[in-house]
């Protein structure tokens, strides 16, 4: 099912939680909501939902009003931070539980019921715990039954507020891996709030980030990553050297001093330029667009990072760069740096 999200505007007093939001969500698309806290990623979801309305815009479901139908008759299946499980339920009843509450006229019989709780715990590879209650699970096996439950009904959408939020990073990781394989399988669209950016980069087709109520950029994680469309998208995703820059004329300075580096078609004003760690280029000295002196050097598997502080009129900046250990830095040698790629923007 494809989902259309027009100008939705949602206030909370005279705060807007959602400042003008467009999204559109292709068919059978895993998509990530991906931004800071705060930045109304589960008020969108809880729009597309039906939990909460928006003050204006529009939503629709292939097409159709979504807003005309609340929570119950769109059809939608959500799984959220907190495992909201039945603690009085087994596992098995836990996921028989939305089929068992459908209204009579469609509602499987026995024999059915138990068939498709079988199915879904085979789908999430937890036959063996059927018997067992939430308490005796751990909290990624919680998940796994959340997500089984949400399926029962045959959800058209799948909504997923920090499904792996309270568990801790080794098991986030496998479930990362295991949501995108389950979704290959089952293919329902789907939308997952994180804020967690290589959450979302490892787990979603694409990646829209948020800020402040507004999406700063949609794309797929290697656009995001590799072509960040605002000075937020630079800093939120991946790790960058930030510089406080000055563009006169196209000619980039720092304090002061100029950069031997185009001016990625800035032409005047206060700037930051913005170069991932691993996209600075460390040299001998004279040998790049600017000079530093490194201060600190660790050096673990096949990296070493330098703290290097680039003496800039009147201050001072320290930065970190990323190295391979083809040549090993020593602390107090002057270094020639060079971007390799560079953003600027506008401050
Ligand atoms: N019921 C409410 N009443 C007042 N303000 C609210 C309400 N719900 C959300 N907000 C505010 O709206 C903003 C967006 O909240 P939202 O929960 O959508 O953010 P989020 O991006 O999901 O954050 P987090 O990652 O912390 O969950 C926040 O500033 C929040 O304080």
């Amino acid at each position: 099912m494809a989902i259309e999200v027009k100008n939705i505007v949602k206030k909370f007093g005279a705060f807007a939680a959602l400042d003008g939001v467009d999204l559109k969500v292709a068919n059978g698309e895993l998509l990530a909501l991906l931004g800071p806290s705060g930045s109304g990623k589960t008020t969108l979801l809880r729009i597309i939902a039906g939990l909460d309305w928006p003050d204006s815009g529009e939503v629709s479901f292939d097409g159709e009003n979504a807003l005309a139908h609340g929570a119950s008759e769109r059809h939608v299946g959500f799984v959220f931070q907190h495992y909201a499980l039945f603690r009085h339920m087994t596992v098995f009843e836990n996921v028989a539980f939305g089929l068992r509450v459908q209204p009579r006229a469609v509602r499987k019989d026995e024999a059915a019921i138990r068939a498709r709780v079988k199915e879904l715990l085979d789908l999430v590879q937890l036959d063996w715990l059927s018997s067992r209650y939430p308490s005796q699970l751990s909290g990624g096996q919680r998940q796994r039954i959340a997500l089984a439950r949400a399926l029962a009904i045959e959800p058209r959408i799948l909504l997923l507020d920090e499904p792996f939020g309270a568990l801790d990073a080794k098991v986030r990781k496998e479930l990362r891996q295991w949501l995108r394989s389950l979704h290959h399988e089952i293919n329902v669209t789907s939308i997952f709030v994180t804020h967690d950016q290589e959450e979302a980069l490892e787990v979603a087709n694409r990646v829209v980030v948020m800020d402040k109520g507004r999406i700063e950029q949609i794309g797929t994680p290697g656009e995001v990553y590799d072509h960040p469309a605002t000075a937020f998208v630079h800093s939120f995703i991946g790790e960058s050297i930030v510089l406080p820059v000055e563009v006169q004329n196209g000619c980039v300075r720092l304090g002061g001093k100029p950069l031997n580096i185009g001016a990625d078609g800035i032409v005047s004003g206060a700037s930051k330029l913005f170069v991932r760690r691993h996209d600075m280029a460390i040299g001998p000295a004279g040998s790049g667009a600017f000079e530093g002196a490194v201060r600190h050097v660790r050096s673990f598997g096949p990296i070493q990072r330098a703290e290097v502080a680039l003496s800039a009129g009147e201050g001072t900046t320290v930065i970190e760069i990323d190295a391979p250990r083809d040549r090993e830095l020593q602390p107090g040698e002057i270094v020639g740096l060079q971007p390799r790629r560079y953003r600027i923007f506008a401050a």
